[in-house]
């Protein structure tokens, strides 16, 4: 079965989350059930990367990490778009395990696959107010029950990003809900089109500032950590970093 791949990019570092800093490489499906308003890879389902995708089986995609990253790496991390709705990335996950890799993924919660219980570092993103889109907390709490021992082990994480008070108050309820998963706040990237880094990196680190502000103070916040995209400080919105 084959995957659309819009691209392949790495050894770089993950840039978030609950392995932070983690040296991996990344493969990123094209197509989203979401359109989120800030969507800082808006290319993988607004039509704008369409002559990039690819589809792939898993031994192709296997064999475009062996060239790109040679053995220098041992973990790969799949995003999107929502990887979540290609059933058939579980050929691929199974490869990546057979071969000794480890494996992390992003996605937003919406789309249960059987295969999310493979995932050593599986990070779900339920979306805030300030994307636009409405969380089906229905869905979410189903696809948290089957990772039940998965969160056990330690490998799923929350991640909700956060552009304003009003994406705190989500935050809050979100972690309220789901108390055992280890809860991630990441500072929101308002300027996807500025191309000054440090300009960019500036206005990031005054969010991270006002986000840290914001949690010190608040006694439902004691058990987070907080934390900005380490890609786009250092690299700011470049693609494929
Ligand atoms: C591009 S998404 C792809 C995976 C999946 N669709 C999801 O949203 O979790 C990867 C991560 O980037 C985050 N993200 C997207 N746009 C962002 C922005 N402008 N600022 C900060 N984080 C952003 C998402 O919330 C998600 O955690
Ligand atoms: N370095 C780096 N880290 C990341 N963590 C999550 C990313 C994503 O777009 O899903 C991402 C990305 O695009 N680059
Ligand atoms: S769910 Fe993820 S990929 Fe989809 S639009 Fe939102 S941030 Fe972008
Ligand atoms: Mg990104």
């Amino acid at each position: 079965m084959k995957i659309p791949v819009i691209e392949i990019f790495g050894p770089t570092i993950q840039g978030e989350g609950a392995v932070i800093g983690k040296k991996t490489i990344f493969i990123r499906t094209a197509g989203c059930d979401y359109q989120c308003s800030w969507c800082d890879s808006a290319f993988t389902w607004d039509g704008s990367g369409k002559e990039d995708i690819t589809m792939m089986n898993a031994e192709e995609i296997f064999r475009e990490l062996e060239k790109i990253g040679l053995d220098n790496f041992e973990h790969v991390t799949i995003s999107g778009g929502n990887p979540a709705l290609i059933k058939s990335l579980s050929t691929l996950i199974r490869l990546l395990k057979e071969k000794n890799f480890k494996v992390g993924l992003e996605t937003q919660g919406s789309v249960w696959q059987d295969w999310m219980v493979e995932i050593d570092d599986l990070t779900i993103s339920p979306k805030p107010p300030s994307s636009g889109m409405k969380t089906d907390f229905d869905r979410l709490e189903d696809i948290l029950q089957l990772l039940t021992k998965r969160i056990d082990n330690g490998h799923v994480s929350i991640k909700v990003v956060i552009f304003n008070d009003k994406d705190l108050q989500y935050a809050k309820n979100v972690h309220k809900k789901f108390p055992a998963v280890p809860f991630y706040l990441q500072v929101g990237n308002e300027d996807l089109s500025d191309e000054s880094n440090e300009r960019l990196a500036l206005m990031l680190i005054q969010k991270l500032e006002w986000l840290v502000s914001k949690v010190v103070v608040d006694p439902e916040f004691n058990n987070v950590r907080v934390l900005p995209q380490l890609h786009t400080l250092l690299w700011g919105n470049k693609k494929g970093v």
